[in-house]
């Protein structure tokens, strides 16, 4: 009897929810995985690694029976993993840091959540390893003025070495032999490459030995088990990583990382067709930021961009750097928003605006005096443009506490209306906190 399941096996009504970050990245994405996690079995990464920082604040329930406020910060693992009911998948497409895996595992239980059984891998999954981090470190020196702005957690290198033919999977570790012949080239690659640096190569491979035997409850063969999951109707959330605009093809390259994080790395990642995506909900942040180097041309070097960075906490959860901040960029999301064909937005730290007098939202570009009709590819031209901004007014009150939209302040619904209409995609949820509460559904 064959194992997979038939093509057709899945009911077509049976599709994939996607959350997926619009601009470039920490837009929120882990509070609405979370959300939705609630209604959804089993919830997937496909893309990145733990370059990704979500951040999720949830009520817990302590022995005691009272409720804690606990903050979790997820990186490699999916969010979905805070409700107790969701199974966690990382995908082929993701790129795996085995030390960091098991020390985030390590958290979530020593935090109580009993992750046993419930977090799976795919076996065709390339391997993050340390040499992969210092490589990353060592090519950012190299560019000196012009580095990425990286992470520093191996991510281009490790894409690197899987486009390259030469990366190691996690189906390698169970062949150690092979996978110590394999692993010692590897690096002999990088000391060639960049000189020798300090690195105990065979400690690293007893170390991946005993890696190996822990890893093995949750490893599974990734399309058997997406594929049984999908024709026994369980409901699939994928919880997408980094943004649009940090995508490798369609991102600012190569101020980027180093992944497909538009919605094709959905179907890459997972090895699902096309047809099994359904609802695609688009994360915007209802401002803009970014960390790390690269154009950005509603950034605001002022007291603007001070403003939202210290109300907002606006720090990357990763790194802890400082990120860069400005005006709501419609142009970004209209691009964003044909690539990624959203069914729906969320926008979310709508709160921070509050005290603001008055609003900016970028409606177009120009380049020597000309509309730019499109977002361009070329660096040069995106640092020349200049921004067409409408002046919205402010609502100037606190709306932490509004749980319906008609409850809104009218210009603060007039701020939400109009980026919808450019955009041509339904705001459905607004995030007005941290918290999980702190969502109107629309
Ligand atoms: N005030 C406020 N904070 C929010 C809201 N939604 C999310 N947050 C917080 O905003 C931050 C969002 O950043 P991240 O957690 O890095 O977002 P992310 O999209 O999951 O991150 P990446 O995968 O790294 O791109 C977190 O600290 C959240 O707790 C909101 O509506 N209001
Ligand atoms: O992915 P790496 O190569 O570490 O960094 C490239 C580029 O992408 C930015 N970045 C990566 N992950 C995130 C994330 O989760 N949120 C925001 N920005 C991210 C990084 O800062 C570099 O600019
Ligand atoms: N993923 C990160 C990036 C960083 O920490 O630099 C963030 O949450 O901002
Ligand atoms: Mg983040």
């Amino acid at each position: 009897m064959a194992t997979l399941p038939a093509a057709n096996a899945a009911s077509p009504e049976n599709k994939v929810r996607v959350v997926i970050g619009a601009q470039w990245g920490d837009e929120g994405k882990g509070k609405l995985a979370d959300i939705l996690a609630a209604d959804s079995d089993i919830c997937a990464r496909c893309a990145g690694g733990n370059n990704a920082g979500h951040t999720i604040v949830v009520d817990m329930p302590q022995p005691n029976g009272e409720k804690k406020k606990t903050m979790f910060d997820f990186h490699l693992l999916p969010s979905g993993l805070v409700n107790p009911k969701c199974v966690g998948f990382i995908g082929a497409g993701v790129v795996v840091h085995l030390p960091s895996f098991f020390a985030e595992l390590d958290t979530l239980q020593k935090k109580g959540l009993d992750c046993d059984g419930r977090l799976f891998v795919s076996d065709r999954a390339h391997l993050v390893f340390d040499f992969h981090q210092v490589v990353d470190g060592l090519k950012e020196v190299e560019l000196g003025g012009s580095s990425i702005g990286t992470t520093k957690k191996g991510i281009g290198p490790a894409y690197s070495s899987k486009a390259s033919r030469s990366g190691l999977r996690i189906h390698h570790l169970y062949d150690i032999d092979a996978f110590a012949i394999k692993f010692r080239k590897l690096v002999e690659g990088r000391f060639k490459r960049y000189g020798h640096f300090e690195y105990d190569t065979e400690g690293e491979i007893a170390r991946y030995k005993a890696f190996a035997e822990k890893l093995k409850p949750h490893i599974v063969d990734g399309i058997t088990f997406i594929h049984k999951a999908l024709a026994s109707n369980k409901r699939i959330l994928v919880e997408g990583a980094n943004a649009l605009m940090l995508d490798l093809d369609y991102g600012t390259y190569p101020f980027v990382t180093s992944s497909s994080t538009s919605i094709g790395g959905v179907c890459t990642g997972l090895g699902i067709p096309p047809r099994c995506i359904g609802e695609t909900i688009g994360v915007v942040k209802a401002y803009t930021t970014r960390v790390g180097a690269g154009p950005f041309p509603t950034e605001q070097l002022n007291n603007i961009g001070k403003h939202l960075q210290e109300v907002g906490r606006e720090f990357g959860v990763t790194t802890g750097r400082r990120r860069r901040c400005g005006w709501l960029d419609l142009v970004v999301l209209r691009y964003s928003a044909l690539i990624n064909g959203y069914t729906a937005l969320n926008l979310t730290k709508l709160d921070i605006l509050d005290d603001l007098e008055e609003l900016m939202v970028a409606v177009g570009y120009e380049l020597d005096g000309k509309p730019l009709e499109n977002f361009p590819a070329d660096l040069d031209l995106l640092s020349r443009v200049s921004v067409r901004y409408v002046t919205l007014p402010g609502w100037k009150s606190s709306i932490i506490d509004v749980r319906k939209y008609e409850d809104l302040p009218e210009n603060c619904k007039r701020y939400i209306e109009f980026a919808e209409d450019f955009i041509g995609v339904r705001i459905r949820f607004i995030g007005v906190g941290p918290g999980r509460e702190a969502m109107i559904t629309r």
